[in-house]
């Protein structure tokens, strides 16, 4: 079976946690390939002040050289708003054969029945959710704990298929794009929580409080 790791984010910036949950997802499942995917215009969320187009080029930056990380720029280029089914949608008809195996964090997971059509997002690839503090998966809403539930399987390679959900063995981390915007306001060293820390401090792009 062919398969293609996805993750899409704001990566508003890209931070280490982004990484390793992208690593964690391509070593997890032996997964050929992780596609890295910028959101464009997000459909959820004010418009973010950093181009697409920059997003995405500290995203390349940041996994250069890493086997089996890929970016993607399709919702980059996309006009209108970046919703995941359109993505997932383009990413199958491209690839007919194969396996979409889509990673989200556990609060996405949360405000998942606010996306666009989420009910068919579950049927058209696997989905992989990161833990994160603060969002417990005992907490969910009624009807996304119940899809939870009904499609639940343990995370490797052997299990994946459409329709399934497997929770991501990766540690528990708190970095988040918000504490990284919130110290390069204050001007402060980012080094421990991006690999792109020299070219977000130059870009001053976040020097100001958001
Ligand atoms: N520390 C984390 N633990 C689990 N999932 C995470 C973590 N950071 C990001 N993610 C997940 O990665 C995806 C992309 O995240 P995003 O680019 O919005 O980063 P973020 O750190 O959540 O940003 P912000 O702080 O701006 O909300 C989302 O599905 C999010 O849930
Ligand atoms: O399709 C939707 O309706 C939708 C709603 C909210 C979020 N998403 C996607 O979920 C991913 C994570 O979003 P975010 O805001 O946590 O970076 C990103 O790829 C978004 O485009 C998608």
């Amino acid at each position: 079976m062919n398969t293609l790791g996805i993750y899409g984010g704001s990566f508003d910036p890209v931070h280490n946690g982004h990484l390793a949950f992208a690593r964690c997802l391509r070593d997890t499942f032996a997964l050929p390939e992780v596609r890295l995917i910028p959101t464009g215009l997000p459909p959820h969320r004010t418009a973010l002040r950093v181009s697409p187009q920059q997003r995405l080029d500290w995203v390349r930056l940041a996994i250069a050289g890493e086997p089996g990380l890929a970016v993607d720029d399709r919702e980059v280029r996309r006009e209108g708003y970046s919703y995941t089914i359109d993505t997932l949608t383009a990413l199958q008809a491209e690839y007919p054969e194969t396996l979409l195996v889509w990673l989200i964090g556990a609060d996405s997971l949360a405000g998942l029945a606010g996306w666009h059509r989420w009910r068919e997002l579950l049927d058209l690839g696997h989905l992989v959710v990161a833990a994160r503090p603060g969002f417990a998966f005992d907490r969910l809403s009624a009807e996304i704990s119940r899809e939870y539930a009904k499609r639940l399987v343990t995370a490797a390679p052997e299990t994946l298929a459409r329709g399934k959900i497997s929770q991501l063995p990766s540690p528990l981390t708190t970095i988040s794009s918000t504490e990284l915007r919130e110290k390069l306001a204050r001007g402060e060293n980012v080094s421990a929580l991006t690999p792109i820390a020299d070219e977000l401090s130059a870009s001053g792009l976040y020097r100001t409080t958001p």
